[in-house]
């Protein structure tokens, strides 16, 4: 329901040193080979391997060559070349001699011992051929992806375009992180939460002002947010809380009246009540109010919707069987997400199933999965966790 709700995301042209975290929108080919040259692995010396024979030989150093330079003359018999890491290799030569075999002689050198024909040559296209795709459309570009793109010639990539994300929360028992709290109250975070699980699934979020469990300043808000400002506009609109069953359920009470967006019950613990839709033409995902059960939801129907719409090629997270620490119980019939800590192949649960326990889910670094058919798993059982540590994955 939610995965179809948003457009693959057109693409633009920003510069290199913008496009970490961005996902490549088109093949992008290799400007260069790489190595570029024949060049030298090696400090030391650019020689002949069949003049190395005999060792220790005394011969004379014709030329030095450091890495920059660009007007390398061949290698003449019976001489060898000085030669730094990087360098290219004189025409002529096939080994190099590293310096801590030699007596690191600058007119002539006495080489000691040699390594066999070929070595410490770094050969041109060994890496990837020019031409060639160095890296593919719905790659996410990191550290190694960027150094890869500047390495064969580009300075600025086609990306996908971050959607832009509204999140407004709801609830009249919310109030601002700092501020005092009276009895009843509490400090609002799903805002905090989602704003940085979009950003970190490679979306752009705003917050809105949370509101109070008031329908028509619920709608007046929504409204005047989601009218068309041309670039600006929002791709998608998250609300958290007032969707269950009680007497103030401000999000659904507004937005069923519109017809628009349908609310239900998704047989899974956290994120039991969900709905999704349109309003005024703009996706809309409504999740439930507890912390938890909002940061399950994003991660099972938001996140993979916003990394489909980012053309990424691997839009869900990665998933791995691990052995339980522990027992576990789950209730029949939903799918439980539980939180847990993984390492080395196995993995222990966080805290109980309550979807409140934010501070429990702070501590987690993944969602165990429980099928609905399953209520008892004995220590030693394999599970399947997802793996909700690092943004790039
Ligand atoms: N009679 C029923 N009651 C409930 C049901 C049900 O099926 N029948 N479902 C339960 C489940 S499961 C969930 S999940 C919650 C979802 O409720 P809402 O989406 O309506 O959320 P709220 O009632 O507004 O809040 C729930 C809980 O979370 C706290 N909250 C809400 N927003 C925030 C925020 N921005 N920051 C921090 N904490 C927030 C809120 O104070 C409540 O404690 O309903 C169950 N009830
Ligand atoms: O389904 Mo609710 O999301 O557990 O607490």
């Amino acid at each position: 329901m939610v995965a179809g709700l948003l457009p693959v995301m057109r693409a633009e042209r920003v510069p290199l040193e913008q496009a970490h975290g961005r996902v490549l929108a088109a093949d992008l080919p290799a400007l260069v080979a790489l190595p570029g040259f024949d060049n030298s692995a090696m400090d030391g010396y650019a020689a002949r391997a069949a003049e190395l024979a005999d060792l220790p030989a005394r011969l004379p150093v014709a030329d030095d060559v450091p890495a920059g330079r660009t007007d390398v003359r061949p290698l003449a018999p019976g001489t060898v070349q000085r030669i730094m890491t990087g360098a290219p290799l004189p025409a002529g030569a096939d080994v190099i001699v590293p310096v801590e075999l030699t007596d690191a002689g600058t007119t002539t050198v006495e080489i000691r011992s040699s390594p066999a024909v070929g070595t410490h040559l770094r050969r041109a296209g060994e890496d990837i051929a020019a031409g060639t795709v160095a890296i593919a459309a719905g790659t996410p570009l990191g550290a190694a992806q960027l150094g890869l793109a500047a390495a064969v010639g580009h300075r600025e990539l086609l990306v996908a375009r971050r959607p832009r994300v509204l999140v407004l929360s709801t609830g009249s028992e919310l109030v601002e992180p700092g501020a005092d709290l009276l009895p009843g109250q509490i400090y609002e975070s799903n805002s905090a939460l989602l704003v940085a699980a979009v950003d970190d699934a490679g979306g752009v979020a705003r917050r809105l002002h949370f509101v109070p469990d008031d329908v028509d300043q619920f709608l007046a808000t929504v409204r005047a947010e989601l009218a068309g400002r041309g670039d600006d506009a929002a791709d998608l609109l998250i609300t958290s809380g007032g969707v269950s069953a009680g007497a103030y359920e401000v999000v659904k009470d507004a937005f069923a009246a519109l017809g628009t967006v349908e609310f239900l019950k998704v047989a899974m613990q956290p994120g039991g009540p969900q709905g999704a839709g349109t309003v005024d033409g703009v996706p809309v995902v409504t999740l439930p109010g507890n912390p938890v059960s909002a940061f399950v939801s994003f991660e099972v129907f938001v996140r993979p919707a916003l990394r489909r719409a980012l053309g990424h090629a691997a839009p869900d997270r990665l998933h791995a069987p691990a052995v339980l620490a522990e027992p576990l119980r789950s209730p029949a019939g939903r799918r439980q997400f539980l939180r847990g800590r993984y390492d080395g192949g196995r993995v222990s649960q966080v805290g109980g199933p309550g979807s409140h326990l934010v501070a429990h889910l702070a501590r987690a670094n993944c969602l165990v999965v429980v099928p609905e058919d399953v209520t008892d798993l004995p220590a030693g059982a394999s599970v399947d966790v997802v793996l909700i540590e690092g943004a790039l994955q």
